[in-house]
């Protein structure tokens, strides 16, 4: 690819509306096979803007899908012991099929101890560390909704990732940690990098896919992307703007996610999905 052509947009809106589409048809024949509506328990703590929004977005789409939606507001000074408490209730609470605690919690909080609360088999979000393993080692079990978003994305548009060096930005648990394993289970050869990482630059040029997921305003510029090489921006900021500076970047990717309407409709989507396909399960329907 020459290194003025514009790269193919990744569409990340039209591809969830069809999950979210198949993820309602399937809500609609659990409820009349068994007049069970799937139920999305949400917990947020505190009243961060843009948590109350993602949490107010999954609520919405939750609506449109035909999935119960429970919202758990606890307040800013909700201890570690009390968010474990809530988090054990509703993984026994035989009306909640999921659960999803919002990220990030308040720094007083442990947010691993409360993660690690929620069932497995409830665990939507793909956050405990018993999916991790089983995503990891390709088990079932649901993944981290970002990371399987963009995987849904690199299917949809035909990234034959074997033997391709993936670059991922960014070691967070729910986002970088967990796409390098998928990533690596698709035997792409994954590089992490972070905060510590001293030559970013040098290993993004040589990536064919670069997945940015650090949460550092347009950090990946375009004149440091591979020609030709597939980019997935999966960075939230203020402002809806990505961790890829997009409009260089474009020039030289084959492929690229815009923000917004790439990666982050697809976490939604696939929450939306693991959460019908939990109640499946959970009521016998489905095996895992
Ligand atoms: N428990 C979790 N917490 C967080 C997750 C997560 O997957 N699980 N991810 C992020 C934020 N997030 C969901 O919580 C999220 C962010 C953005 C979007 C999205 O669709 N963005 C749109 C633009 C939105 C707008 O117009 O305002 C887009 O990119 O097109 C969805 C989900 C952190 N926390």
């Amino acid at each position: 690819m020459s290194q003025t052509q514009t790269a193919r947009l990744m569409d990340g809106v039209g591809l969830a509306r069809r999950i979210v589409e198949e993820t309602s048809s399937k809500a609609t024949e659990l409820a009349r096979r068994v007049g069970v509506t799937p139920c999305l328990a949400t917990v947020l703590v505190g009243e961060d803007p843009a948590s109350v929004t993602y949490v107010r977005m999954k609520r919405a789409r939750c609506a449109k899908a035909g999935i119960e939606s429970r919202l758990v507001s606890l307040p800013a000074t909700t201890t570690t012991a009390e968010l474990v408490e809530t988090l054990q209730s509703l993984s026994q609470d035989a009306g909640v099929h999921g659960i999803l605690l919002q990220h990030p919690v308040g720094p007083h909080i442990d947010e691993r101890a409360a993660f690690e609360a929620i069932a497995p088999e409830k665990d939507v979000d793909g956050v405990t560390m018993s999916s991790f393993g089983a995503m990891s080692f390709g088990l079932p079990g649901f993944a981290s909704c970002t990371p399987g978003g963009i995987m849904r994305l690199l299917d949809e548009y035909e990234v034959d990732l074997a033997g391709q060096h993936a670059a991922v930005v960014g070691r967070s648990a729910i986002l970088g940690k967990p796409v390098g394993m998928l990533l690596l289970a698709r035997n792409a050869t994954v590089t992490y990098c972070h905060s510590r990482t001293t030559d970013l630059a040098a290993i993004v040029q040589e990536a064919d896919v670069v997945v940015a997921a650090v949460g550092r305003p347009r950090l990946i510029r375009g004149e440091d992307v591979k020609p030709g090489a597939v980019v997935i921006d999966a960075g939230y900021n203020p402002g809806n703007v990505g961790d890829v500076d997009f409009d260089t970047a474009r020039t030289r990717a084959r492929l690229i996610t815009p923000v917004p309407g790439g990666v982050g409709p697809m976490t939604i989507a696939v929450l939306l999905a693991q959460t019908v396909d939990a109640a499946s399960i959970q009521l016998g329907l489905a095996g895992r």
